[in-house]
């Protein structure tokens, strides 16, 4: 079995507008094209991959290797025809053919049809019209177009290569997509799941939006990643405060508030994570308002920040670097002190600790070091 991808880039993107056709656009860093190949070539799956070029467009591709080029012609289905024929005698069993103005499709989608070509002749990506249908006239309303049984056709679009180079030899007139072509040779096509990110880049507006599903904020979900890293000296004292529990020991950690070193720590991954600079900023040191201050205030701070800017809070890890006290015994109590300052389940709080060997700082037992990663999601 040898399955090619054939990718479509040899039209002019009319319709999408700008000084150059869309496929030569870049969006987060990569033109459009390039994003489309990437799809495919070095894939599992895909053996070989052509990509279709209008021929003024030569010298603007040099194909990775591997990836072969062919022109197209003066339509979509034309184009197709090429990339077919430019695969001819190369043992190709299955074809994907796919719109180089797609650069989002998910590879779920790919696999889909790659999956669904082991038990049928041709198979593409749908999905199913939600929204009711009108048919109108200038601008009006004239009446409702039922949207049962009814789809939106995607790509990529997959077939047993030699009934599809048949089904494009043999059709008369245009053609949408291939599926019309192969439906036409009565070839049955089964539909795979699309997806909504799976767009087709047509007018100026699309780019917007494809940039932002290629930057990873298409999925509907920004997700933040912060990290906070603190260490306060040892002095005189009966006790330590770590992560919200007091912790009883032979001497104190010296610090401005009550030097809870863990909650430093996770309240500056917080701030980190929403890009909000740190503890000294909202607190500063100099204000005498903080001394002694219970570092829950930094913590709920912190919180109430990332909710006002719509994130919740995902999960928190701390690690606290210490010789003594040993943290182990404490550490549940720690989750959940922490869990409730932050209105978390405690499943979603870390804290674990390590020596360092008696190296360092921490290992001639100086001071206390705390590291801690948060992670925040907007939904
Ligand atoms: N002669 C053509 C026309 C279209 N295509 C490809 O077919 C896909 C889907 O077409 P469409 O979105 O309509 O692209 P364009 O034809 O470039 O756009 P427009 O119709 O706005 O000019 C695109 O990947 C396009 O490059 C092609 O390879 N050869
Ligand atoms: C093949 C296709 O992408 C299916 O949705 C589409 O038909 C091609 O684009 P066009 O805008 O119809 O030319």
């Amino acid at each position: 079995m040898t399955t090619a991808a054939i990718i479509v880039a040899a039209g002019r993107g009319t319709r999408a507008g700008g000084d150059q056709p869309k496929q030569w656009r870049v969006l987060a860093g990569r033109r459009v094209i390039d994003w489309s190949v990437a799809l495919f070539h070095g894939t599992a799956g895909i053996d070989l991959t052509v990509v279709v070029l209008h021929p003024d467009d030569l010298d603007l591709y040099t194909p990775p290797p591997g990836v072969m080029v062919t022109t197209g012609g003066a339509s979509r289905d034309a184009s197709v025809r090429c990339g077919l024929s430019a695969l001819e005698g190369a043992g190709v069993t299955r074809v994907l053919i796919h719109d180089v103005a797609r650069p989002c499709t998910p590879p779920a989608v790919i696999a889909a049809v790659l999956a669904a070509l082991d038990k049928a002749p041709a198979a593409a990506p749908g999905l199913p019209v939600t929204d009711a249908l009108w048919r109108a006239e200038d601008g009006t309303v004239t009446g409702l177009q039922p949207r049962d049984g009814l789809y939106r056709a995607q790509t990529p679009q997959g077939f047993a290569y030699a009934a599809l180079l048949a089904a494009h030899r043999a059709h008369q007139g245009p053609a949408a997509d291939d599926v019309e072509v192969a439906r036409a040779a009565g070839i049955g096509v089964v539909i795979t799941p699309g997806h909504e990110d799976n767009l087709k880049i047509t007018t100026p507006e699309d780019f917007a939006r494809a940039e932002r599903i290629l930057t990873g904020q298409g999925t509907g979900m920004d997700i933040r990643l912060g990290n906070g890293y603190d260490v306060h000296r040892f002095g005189p004292g009966d006790h330590v405060m770590l992560c919200g529990v007091r912790v009883p020991h032979g001497r104190g950690l010296v610090g401005h508030s009550d030097a809870d070193v863990g909650m430093h720590a996770v309240t500056d991954a917080i701030y980190g994570a929403l890009a909000m600079g740190d503890i000294g900023r909202h607190f500063p040191p100099s204000d005498p308002q903080w001394k002694g201050a219970a570092s829950h205030i930094f913590l709920r701070h912190a919180v109430k920040l990332a909710q006002e800017n719509g994130f919740m809070i995902s999960n928190i890890d701390c690690t606290l670097v210490c010789e003594y006290p040993k943290i182990g015994p404490h550490a549940a109590a720690m989750q959940a002190a922490m869990a409730a300052i932050m209105g978390l389940s405690g499943d979603r709080i870390s804290v674990k600790a390590t020596t360092s060997e008696r190296l360092g700082f921490t290992g001639r037992e100086e001071g206390i070091a705390a590291l801690a990663t948060a992670t925040l999601v907007k939904p």
